[in-house]
């Protein structure tokens, strides 16, 4: 469903990603694991278009989206949920959805109940302004709007750092749904092994902007997969 293949990314003159390879299959829900600035985001961006790789070939469904830019991604099925629960913060978390959904293509108000039903704590707070929502409350709204857009693969950076344990094993719980009730292909950015350990089919983590390990998720208890994720 997704092939990157010898992907490469700068800022500047600064180059951070080297000749990654990656494949996610229709339904999986791969991990890209590693330590912090070895280049997860960097890569999630590049393989959004929100940064242009400087080489390499993002394909989705078979078709080449390198040069597309994020919009039409999103439109092809790639939903993604940026590192920092990203919302518009003075609308309410209804607004919030009703905007993603007006610039989808299908506009059928039926994803923004769809999405709802991922998050029922959410169904307690729509007039509620997201900037005043907790931190795993915007996670939350974060990937439900991603949801509203109907993708067929969920893109997450990082969705559980920095919120309050309660509210991790929800959207951990989400997650799961989402990929094996819906069958949703996920690409996930994760720090924590143990959840990987519980959601991944396979893994592949970046050191050094590039791929040193992958395999399935019985793999990711070796001794190299702890050496490489040690602080
Ligand atoms: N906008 C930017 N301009 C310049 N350098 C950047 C920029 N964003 C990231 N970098 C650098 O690129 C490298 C990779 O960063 P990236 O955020 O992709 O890593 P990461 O693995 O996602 O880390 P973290 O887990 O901390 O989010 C780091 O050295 C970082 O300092």
């Amino acid at each position: 469903m997704l092939e990157v293949t010898g992907l490469e990314a700068a800022y500047g003159r600064a180059r951070v990603l080297f000749g990654v390879d990656l494949s996610v299959e229709a339904g999986q829900l791969m991990c890209v694991m590693g330590r912090n600035g070895v280049g997860k985001t960097t890569l999630l961006n590049s393989v959004m278009g929100v940064l242009t790789p400087t080489a390499g070939k993002v394909v989705f469904d078979g078709r080449d989206v390198t040069r597309l830019p994020t919009y039409e991604r999103v439109r092809l099925g790639m939903g993604y949920v940026p590192q920092g629960h990203e919302t518009f913060p003075q609308l309410t978390v209804a607004e919030n959805l009703q905007v993603t959904l007006e610039a989808t293509r299908h506009r059928d108000r039926a994803a923004v109940a769809e999405a709802l039903e991922v998050f029922p704590r959410l169904k307690e707070m729509l007039k509620r302004r997201a900037g005043f929502l907790s931190g795993g409350q915007q996670q939350q709204l974060a990937i439900a709007r991603a949801l509203v857009t109907r993708p067929r693969m969920l893109i997450l950076d990082e969705p559980t750092e920095g919120i309050q344990p309660s509210i991790v094993l929800e959207i951990e719980q989400a997650i799961e749904r989402l990929h094996k009730e819906r069958g949703l292909a996920v690409l996930l950015v994760e720090q924590y092994l143990e959840l990987a350990l519980r959601l991944a089919d396979g893994f592949v983590i970046l050191d050094g902007g590039m791929v040193r390990h992958s395999g399935t998720a019985a793999d990711l208890r070796d001794e190299e997969v702890r050496r490489l994720l040690a602080v």
